[in-house]
C-alpha cells in the first residue's frame, strides 16, 4: 500500500532522513518507533509531500505521491503533532468542517461527525470552543477532525504526547477500532508501550534510518537479551560485579546506586544462578525481579543507546 524507497532529507548540514526504506501493507497498524529527533515527523511530512526531499520515492496506493495528488490525499486522514483547529468554531463545527472537505452529503456527514464525536469521547463538549478545552480534549478534537471521514489511510504523528492517561487509553483503543473498521494506520511514537499495545508491525527508527522492522515478537527474537534481572539494594565490590558478569548466559552487567541489572541470553535458571551466587557470598539484597525483553532492549542492542532520553 505504501512504498518508501531510499528517502533522503537534509536540513542544511543535518541529514534527517538517511536512505529510509519502508513498506506498509493494507490493514496494518504500522508503528514508527524512535527517540525524539530520529526523523519520524520528517518522514511523515515527506510521505505526505508536505515537505520537499532530496532523494528517493514515495508511492501510496500504487501512485507516486506529489503535492497536488489530491486523489491520494483525499483518502488520507492526518493527525499531526500541532493541533490545527479553528478557534472560532465549536467542537461540532470543527469536526463538521474537516469532514465536509471530503463528504458533501449532509446526512452521511452528520452520521460520520456523530461517530467521530463518540470515538473521541467529546459528547459533552460539542458546543464548546477549542480554547475552553483541556490539553487532552484538544488533542482528541484534533484526532476527531482528522479521522471523521473514515479515510483508507490514517497517519498519526505522536497523538498522545502531553495527554492524560485516560485520554491516551481512549485514543489507543480508538485507533484499534478504526483499524478494525478498515483503515490502515501509520503511528509514530517514542513510547514503546504504546507501540507494543497497538501496532501489528514496527519499524525502529534511528538517525533517519529504519534499523529493524518486524512484529514486536520478531524484533525481540532478533536480539541477544532473553531476560533482564534486577537486584535492588545490594552492596557489591568490583570483584563481585565481575563474578556476576562471568556467570553462564550473562552478557552485560550494570551497577549503579546499589541496583544491579544483569542482562542474560535465553537460558534456564538465570535468576537462580545469580541468587545462589549472592547467597554463597553472604550478600544481602532487597527486591529482585526478572523482565522479558522490551522494545527498549531491541533499540539498545541495535543502536547502543536507550530509547528514552
Ligand atoms: N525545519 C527544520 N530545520 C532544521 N532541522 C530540523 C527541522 N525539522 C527537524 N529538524 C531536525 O531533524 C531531525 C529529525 O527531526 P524530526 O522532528 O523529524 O524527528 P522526530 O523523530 O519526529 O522527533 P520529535 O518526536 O521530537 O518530533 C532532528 O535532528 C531535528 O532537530
Amino acid at each position: 500500500m505504501i512504498q518508501i524507497e531510499n528517502l533522503v532529507k537534509r536540513y542544511g548540514e543535518l541529514l534527517a532522513l538517511d536512505h529510509l526504506n519502508l513498506e506498509i501493507e493494507e490493514g496494518e497498524i504500522f508503528g514508527l518507533l524512535g527517540p525524539n529527533g530520529s526523523g519520524k515527523t520528517t518522514a511523515i511530512n515527506c510521505m505526505l509531500a508536505l515537505l520537499k526531499y532530496d532523494k528517493g520515492t514515495v508511492r501510496i496506493f500504487g501512485e507516486e505521491m506529489s503535492p497536488d495528488n489530491y486523489k491520494v490525499k483525499q483518502q488520507i486522514g492526518i493527525v499531526l503533532q500541532n493541533v490545527a483547529v479553528f478557534d472560532e468554531l465549536t467542537v461540532y463545527e470543527n469536526i463538521d468542517y474537516f469532514c465536509g472537505l471530503y463528504v458533501k452529503d449532509k446526512k452521511e456527514r452528520k452520521k460520520l461527525v456523530d461517530e467521530a464525536i463518540h470515538f473521541a469521547g467529546l459528547e459533552e463538549y460539542t458546543k464548546m470552543r477549542p480554547k475552553k478545552l483541556s490539553g487532552g480534549l484538544l488533542r482528541r478534537l484534533n484526532i476527531a477532525c482528522g479521522i471523521a471521514h473514515k479515510p483508507r489511510l490514517i497517519i498519526m504523528d505522536e497523538p498522545t504526547v502531553a495527554v492524560d492517561p485516560q485520554s491516551r487509553n481512549r485514543i489507543l483503543e480508538g485507533i484499534k477500532e478504526l483499524n478494525r473498521q478498515g483503515s490502515t494506520v501509520i503511528y509514530t511514537s517514542h513510547y514503546m508501550e504504546e507501540v507494543e499495545q497497538i501496532c501489528t508491525r514496527i519499524a525502529v527508527i534511528d538517525h533517519g534510518r529504519s534499523v529493524a522492522v518486524g512484529t514486536k515478537e520478531e524484533l525481540k527474537s532478533m536480539i541477544k537479551t532473553g531476560e533482564t534481572i534486577t537486584v535492588e539494594s545490594v552492596a557489591l565490590s568490583d570483584g563481585q560485579i565481575a563474578a556476576v558478569g562471568a556467570l553462564p548466559h550473562v552478557f552485560d552487567v550494570k551497577y549503579k546506586e546499589q541496583v544491579l541489572k544483569v542482562r542474560c541470553t535465553r537460558g534456564k535458571h538465570n535468576l537462580m544462578r545469580i541468587l545462589s551466587y549472592l547467597q554463597e557470598e553472604e550478600i544481602s539484597f532487597g527486591r529482585v525481579f526478572s523482565e522479558l525483553p522490551t522494545l527498549n532492549d531491541v533499540f539498545l542492542e541495535i543502536t547502543g543507546k536507550e530509547l528514552r532520553d
